[in-house]
């Protein structure tokens, strides 16, 4: 059994059919039963279903075998275990499909024939995927010329209507809420509470691989719900009895892209939204997250923090990550980025990996020296080597 809490005025709701807060307009988590918690972090058998017992769902999911991405050790030269987890080899390339596939079921179960989502790129691809997994018609809107090719094509071959607005990412969101007020289209952006349940997979995930909790977590931060379901995550394992601690959760965002970091460092617990978002790691070029306060409780309630790094720094840390055979896209290495910017003092960290390399393949063409062009002649070649 579960029902739906408003973080904001508390109140409860015994129904799936609902974003936010009646009440109050805040936002809602889902409060499962952690009785019934009935798996063993043994590090056995990891795949996002085998935490079914905490994931609210009433029938059989629509899985592509999302979850049990590897936790990969990293040698950073600092003093820190630090582990990647590769969210970028899940089967649509990111952290989404762990939301998609239960918020893709949820639809089913209320009867849904359409779905729609905002999209930097990511959510899309995996609505996308999903919902052509489930028959169901799909919507996306996002901001024209600002996707990267590899997760627009996802959308486009999976079969989704995708319509391209002169607007950002937030504008296309304050659409989709708009055209998904009326309950026939389902959404399927992370303001869904349950897509965040199948999101917080990863803290159990992380535990089950390591075998303890880690001092802290990088994750990028966009419309920070990634970070926010992560955390529940973790403070679903506490109360369940499974764990001691929850490690700090480190929020990183683009320079150009950072509400939250501002509020954070305001010590504020609201974001002033930012107008012009703009970064290289167009996943994250996100001015007014809708899971602000979400991700704000979470990092103050760890005693974690957000930071924020430059374009070059993330770029950076994509190759640093590349060189030693982890390849994500740019939002992805924020993560990293973050943790190799600042002196910070842990005994184990995961940064979140949260997109393949293979989305953005234009970013790399640029930031990568080019193929060198040579007439076929093995002696010319043998001289370039
Ligand atoms: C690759 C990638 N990294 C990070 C993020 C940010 O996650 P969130 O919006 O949950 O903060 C996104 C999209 O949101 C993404 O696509
Ligand atoms: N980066 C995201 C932005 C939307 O995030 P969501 O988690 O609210 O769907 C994307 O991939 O579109």
């Amino acid at each position: 059994m579960y029902l739906l809490r408003c973080i904001e005025c508390g109140e409860e709701y015994e129904t799936d059919s609902l974003y936010t807060c009646t009440k109050c307009g805040g936002l809602l988590e889902v409060i499962v039963d952690l009785s019934n918690a009935d798996f063993r972090l043994d590090g056995n058998n990891i795949t996002l279903w085998k935490y079914r017992s905490l994931i609210p769902v009433k029938t059989d999911p629509v899985t592509l075998f999302e979850g049990g991405t590897p936790l990969y050790s990293l040698k950073t030269g600092k003093s820190s275990r630090v582990y990647i987890k590769h969210e970028g080899l899940n089967p649509s390339g990111s952290f989404k499909d762990r939301g998609m596939t239960v918020g893709i079921t949820k639809a089913l179960e209320l009867k849904k024939r359409s779905v729609m989502c905002a999209s930097t790129g990511n959510t899309s691809a995996s609505m996308a995927m999903y919902a052509a997994r489930a028959s169901l018609k799909a919507y996306v809107i996002l901001p024209s010329g600002k996707v990267a090719l590899g997760k627009l094509t996802q959308a486009m071959m999976h079969g989704a209507r995708v319509i391209a607005i002169k607007g950002n990412f937030d504008a296309a969101l304050k659409i989709v809420r708009k055209l998904t007020e009326r309950n026939e289209i389902y959404l399927l952006n992370s303001i869904n509470p349950f897509r965040l349940e199948g999101q917080k997979t990863i803290a159990y995930e992380i535990v089950d691989q390591l075998g303890y909790v880690p001092d802290a977590v990088f994750v990028p931060i966009g419309n920070a719900g990634n970070i926010s379901a992560i955390y529940k995550g973790f403070r679903e394992l506490k109360e369940a009895g499974y764990t001691d601690n929850i490690p700090e959760m480190v929020g990183v965002q683009a320079e150009g892209a950072d509400p939250v970091y501002k509020a954070f460092v305001q010590n504020k617990d609201e974001i002033e939204p930012v107008s012009n978002p703009e970064t290289i790691a167009t996943a994250i070029r996100i001015g007014n997250p809708v899971n602000a306060k979400k991700a704000l409780q979470a990092i103050y309630d760890s005693g974690g923090r957000v930071l924020r790094v430059t374009d070059s720094e993330i770029v950076e840390a994509q190759k640093f990550l590349a060189k030693q055979g982890v390849g994500v896209e740019p939002a992805s290495a924020s993560s990293l980025a973050g943790f190799l910017k600042e002196e910070l003092d842990y005994d184990t960290v995961v940064c979140i990996a949260t997109g393949n390399l293979l989305k953005d393949p234009e970013e790399i063409i640029r930031v990568c020296e080019k193929p060198m062009e040579v007439s076929a002649n093995p002696e010319i070649i043998e001289k370039l080597l």
